[in-house]
This record gives C-alpha cells, sequence and structure tokens, in this order.
C-alpha cells in the first residue's frame, strides 16, 4: 500500500528526503531546542514525549515536573519483575518484553473505564493515562529484561528519582559512562517516531481501533517490532558488520565489501539496514549517529568499516534497479555505538528501540481516541475475484 493515504497521524510526518518530522520539527531543531538533562549534551526523551503529546516543547520547570511523574509512574509489580525473570534464558528479550507489557495489562486504566461504561469523549483521557504509565514503566521493564538475561546474580542500581528515563536506563542495565547518557538520550528521541505508516505504528493503531486497551497495543506493536524488516535489522546490521570482520580482520578494502554484498544478494537475502519503505535518501537519523560518534567516540575499525560501508554499498545496491533505496536507515549505525560503550548483546538492541517507540506510539493512541477515529477495517478480495476482475477488465 506504498503511497495510499489511509491513515491520520498527528505526532509526525517524515518525508522521503529530509526524514522525520515530529510535530513538524525536524530532528536537527528538536536536539538544539528540546530541554536537555543537567549536565548532557542530548535532548531528553521526556520533553520529546511532551513535544509529541502537545505539539510544544516544555520549558525546563515543566520537564523537570514531568520527569518527577513519569518516576512515579515507572514502578513494575513484583509478579510481572518475577514472570519476567522466570522466562527461560534463551528466549530472545523482545519476546520478554512483550509478555512484560501484556503482564502490566490487568493494570489498564483505559480497559477499567470502559467496563465502567465511560463515555467515548473521556477514551482520549483514560488513553492518555495508560500511555504515560507505559512510557514510564517500559524503562524498568527493559532494564529487567537485560539484566534477568545477561546480568543474573549480580547486584545492580535501583532507579533513581534524580535521573532521566535514559540515565536510569543505564545505570539500572550496570553502565556508569556519562556519555553512554547522552547517547541513549540521542537514541531514544531519535527513533521515538516514523508516522503512521510503519509496521509498529500502524498495528498499535490497527489493534486500538477495536478498542482494545494501549496495553494490547503497544504490545502487539513490539511483536511487529521484532521482525527483522523492521526493528530487528538494529541488531542483524551489527552481526553484518562483525561477520565481515570475523572474515577479513582489520585489513579490508571497498572490493572486499562490495563481494561481501554481492554474495549477500545473490543468496536472496537482504542488507540490513539499507533500505526504507518511504526515504530515498540517507536516513538524517543514521547521520545523526554518526555525528555523534565523531564527537564521542574514538575512531576504531567497526567505525571506519561502518563508513567505508556507507560509502560503498550504496552504489552495489543501486546497480540493483529493484531496490528503491540504496542508502542506509537508522538501524545501520545504533549497534556499532552501543557496542562502543559494552552493550555487546545485539539481541537486546530491538527492546531499546521498542522503548523509545513508545513515546511515538503512545503520543499517537491518544489523539486517536480523543479524535475518535473509528475501527480499522480495510476491504479484501480473494485471488478468484481478484481474476474476475482482471479478466472482466473492471
Ligand atoms: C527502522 C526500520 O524499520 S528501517 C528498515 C529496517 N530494515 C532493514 O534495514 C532491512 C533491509 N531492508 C529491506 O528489507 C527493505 O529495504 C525494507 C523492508 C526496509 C523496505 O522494503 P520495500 O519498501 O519493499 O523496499 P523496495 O521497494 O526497495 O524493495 C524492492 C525489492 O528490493 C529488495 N530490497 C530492498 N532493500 C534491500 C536490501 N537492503 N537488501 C537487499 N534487497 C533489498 C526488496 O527485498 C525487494 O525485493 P523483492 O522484490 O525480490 O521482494
Ligand atoms: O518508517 C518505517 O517504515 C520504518 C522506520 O524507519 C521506523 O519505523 O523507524
Amino acid at each position: 500500500m506504498r503511497g495510499l493515504t489511509g491513515l491520520l497521524y498527528e505526532t509526525s510526518k517524515l518525508h522521503p528526503v529530509n526524514g522525520i518530522t515530529y510535530r513538524g520539527k525536524d530532528l536537527n531543531e528538536i536536539i538544539k531546542q528540546s530541554p536537555r538533562a543537567s549536565g548532557g549534551t542530548q535532548p531528553t526523551p521526556e520533553g520529546v514525549l511532551w513535544l509529541l503529546l502537545t505539539g510544544v516543547y516544555p520549558n525546563q520547570e515543566e520537564v523537570k515536573t514531568f520527569q518527577e511523574e513519569l518516576y512515579q509512574r515507572s514502578h513494575l509489580s513484583d509478579e510481572t519483575e518475577t514472570l519476567i525473570r522466570n522466562l527461560p534464558e534463551k528466549m530472545h528479550p523482545m519476546t520478554k518484553f512483550s509478555i512484560g507489557v501484556m503482564s502490566c495489562q490487568p493494570d489498564s486504566n483505559f480497559a477499567k473505564a470502559y467496563h465502567k461504561g465511560v463515555p467515548k469523549k473521556e477514551y482520549w483521557e483514560h488513553t492518555l493515562e495508560d500511555s504515560l504509565d507505559i512510557c514510564a514503566k517500559v524503562i524498568q521493564l527493559a532494564a529487567v529484561v537485560y539484566n534477568s538475561t545477561y546480568n543474573r546474580g549480580k547486584q545492580l542500581p535501583g532507579p533513581d528519582q534524580d535521573l532521566d528515563m535514559s540515565a536510569n536506563l543505564v545505570q539500572m542495565m550496570g553502565f556508569s559512562d556519562k556519555s553512554f547518557y547522552d547517547l541513549m538520550r540521542l537514541y531514544l528521541v531519535i527513533h521515538a517516531d516514523h508516522e503512521g505508516g510503519t509496521v509498529s505504528s500502524h498495528t498499535a493503531h490497527c489493534v486500538n481501533s477495536a478498542l482494545s486497551d494501549p496495553y494490547l497495543a503497544y504490545s502487539a506493536a513490539m511483536n511487529g517490532l521484532a521482525g527483522p524488516l523492521h526493528g530487528l535489522a538494529n541488531q542483524e546490521s551489527l552481526n553484518f558488520l562483525l561477520d565481515f570482520e570475523k572474515r577479513f580482520g582489520h585489513i579490508w578494502t571497498d572490493n572486499d565489501i562490495a563481494n561481501y554484498v554481492e554474495e549477500i544478494l545473490s543468496e536472496s537475502r537482504v542488507i540490513p539496514g539499507y533500505g526504507h519503505a518511504v526515504l530515498r535518501k540517507t536516513d538524517p537519523r543514521f547521520i545523526h549517529l554518526l555525528e555523534f560518534a565523531e564527537k564521542n567516540i574514538e575512531e576504531n575499525n567497526l567505525i571506519r568499516l561502518l563508513n567505508q560501508c556507507y560509502t560503498v554499498i550504496p552504489k552495489i545496491l543501486d546497480k540493483h534497479k529493484k531496490i528503491k533505496n540504496p542508502w542506509p536507515n537508522v538501524d545501520a549505525g545504533s549497534g556499532v555505538m552501543l557496542l562502543h560503550y559494552g552493550l555487546n548483546h545485539q539481541d537486546f538492541y530491538t527492546v531499546l528501540f521498542g522503548v523509545s517507540r513508545a513515546l511515538g506510539i503512545m503520543s499517537s493512541l491518544v489523539w486517536s481516541r480523543a479524535f475518535n477515529l473509528p475501527i480499522e477495517r480495510p476491504n479484501s478480495i480473494t485471488l478468484d475475484l481478484l481474476l474476475e476482475k482482471v479478466s472482466s477488465g473492471k
């Protein structure tokens, strides 16, 4: 359905060349103008959530109060924590994350209000309550998923009321580098929303249109984000670079990259982190990551390889005419940055994407309910009917 406009989606809009805008503001502007955490160089996700919900930037006082409000909402029940800790160690973190969200669902304010029979015009208020709860809780949920999978038995800090979401998440996972706090702020800000048609946001919208509550909708969205053509491409992209490095070591040429890419294409596999359904130029989110690396990360082999792939791969993909966009997307670069700070469990990367995407998806659901958008139910057709239509020429 590319190019078919069929959704009303308030919080963001994607331009094929200029990339994403949140409430009409591009990422350059947001990174400059949205409030930053004290001592940090990047905007906080709390400020961006406020922007997505309301259309305006919060001032410092508002963002501080909002941070406190979200902190109060962030607590996970013992049942949820125990459930996550008892899931099989080998289960993919995205599956654990989605199960964790579902286990919070009995607390849905919307579901309770609906069953009490509140009028339709109040749906948005209960959706807002759930949406804020979800955006707050996913930070702790992600940390519990991470620690119960990779940090078993380790004593780690709990949430800290004085820290913003990103710093809290990084600290709860056992990292203390302040530059990593900043990377996480940038990461959570740039992945937050990508208009309404992405698999994740569209799924949430569709599920919520049946008045399934925001927990059900967000968990469903996460199952879509977990696909390799969508959010899982971030783990696949790092694996692509690491596999290349395993084969060629630290000395390689442009030709090695080109041959490696052609080999993958000849096996009908995709080059993860390249291509896009809408973008037709390099994803500005990828550029923001590269800029962060330039300022904060000493060059290493993987960063050199990432930059060199950016030079070589689009030229190769461009020769394959069916590929409409040969340029890198955000997933091409994020893993290299996370790995630099010691987050070396690729399977976890899409959970971070999911935490960020909660900000956009949840803000949008509030507006969908405020607009009282109807149940989503497009028409479908059988192959026989399609053939009939084609042969009758109608
Ligand atoms: C955050 C995000 O979700 S960003 C996207 C993350 N996903 C990836 O990076 C995975 C690699 N990329 C892709 O698979 C695709 O480019 C997608 C899924 C992102 C977009 O898909 P589409 O809109 O169908 O892209 P497009 O119209 O260019 O596809 C046409 C053909 O080119 C192929 N193609 C597109 N990108 C690539 C790629 N990176 N590597 C190999 N083949 C590709 C498609 O698989 C399709 O092949 P087919 O006709 O044999 O099925
Ligand atoms: O726009 C899309 O389809 C995929 C994407 O980049 C995102 O969801 O961030």
